[in-house]
């Protein structure tokens, strides 16, 4: 039997007084790749950030492999949104990489050879190797994903995180990111995804969270990945209809 990773329970968020999670509840299962939908605001990166420590929880409990969130981090790699980092700040690509690998080596000790090493063959397995010494702020968006993808995998976590690691990319770097999920998942690691683009969720992904605010449904993709799903996370808005051989998702207003 495969054991829980993550176990959440009654888990609520707010801002302010805006309470934007609500009593959320799920598992997740070692070595599958869960996609996260709902539509914008439905609180996925909160629920993300909020698990990871990094938002105060009103309520709940999260634990990882039984323990919480601070004896389990080392096991835990992050890839937050894009547009949530400061891309200006002044660092290579090499040193991105090389940064993610503190958690490991420690703060008051600089980099080994080896880690550098490590760093650049992540960077390698990306396809970014020749960009290891350009300024992050002189990549373009698909180049600082695949960055923050190599980050994630110099880690060399059991467990990642990743919140919209597909947005605003192209064909090729989707396709080399999810070669890479698809490897982590194969080598028994378990992957949780932000996702925005409903029509490859029954490629890409084996398990489905529908959330807005709350969970709506969580479980196998061939079971939970319905119309009706769809259509109560997304408040009605979305249809997911047949055309031809292919489904298409179309918003219900057009
Ligand atoms: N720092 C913040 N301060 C106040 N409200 C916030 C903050 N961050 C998010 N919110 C609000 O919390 C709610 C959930 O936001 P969140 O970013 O978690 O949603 P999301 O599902 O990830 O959205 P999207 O798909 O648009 O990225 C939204 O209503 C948002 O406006």
């Amino acid at each position: 039997m495969t054991s829980s990773v993550i176990r959440v329970d009654d888990l609520s968020a707010s801002y302010q007084k805006n309470k934007v999670l609500n009593d959320v509840s799920f598992e997740v299962k070692e070595g599958t790749i869960t996609a996260i939908v709902g539509p914008n605001g439905a609180g996925k990166s909160t629920l993300i950030k909020t698990m990871l420590g990094l938002h105060p929880k009103l309520t709940g409990n999260v634990r990882f492999w039984g323990s919480p969130f601070k004896t389990a981090k080392k096991k835990i790699g992050y890839v937050p949104q894009r547009g949530s980092v400061d891309w200006d700040f002044p660092t290579d690509a090499l040193d991105v990489v090389t940064m993610g690998l503190y958690g490991k080596i420690g703060w008051f000790r600089l980099p080994s050879k080896k880690d550098k090493e490590k760093a650049m063959n992540a960077l390698k397995k990306m396809g970014m190797e020749a960009y290891a010494h350009r300024q992050i702020s002189q990549l373009s968006g698909g180049q600082q994903q695949r960055v923050f993808l190599a980050r994630a995998l110099a880690q060399d976590a059991e467990l990642y995180f990743m919140d919209e690691p597909l947005a605003g990319v192209d064909a090729s770097t989707e396709k080399a990111i999810m070669t890479i999920l698809k490897e982590l998942k194969s080598n028994g690691k378990t992957v949780l995804v932000v996702h925005h683009d409903l029509q490859t969720v029954p490629e890409y992904f084996d398990h489905v969270l529908f959330l807005n605010k709350t969970v709506y449904a969580h479980g196998q993709t061939e079971e939970v990945f319905t119309t009706d799903n769809i259509a109560r996370t997304y408040g009605g808005d979305m249809q997911w209809v047949g055309k031809g051989d292919q489904y298409v998702i179309q918003s219900s207003s057009h």
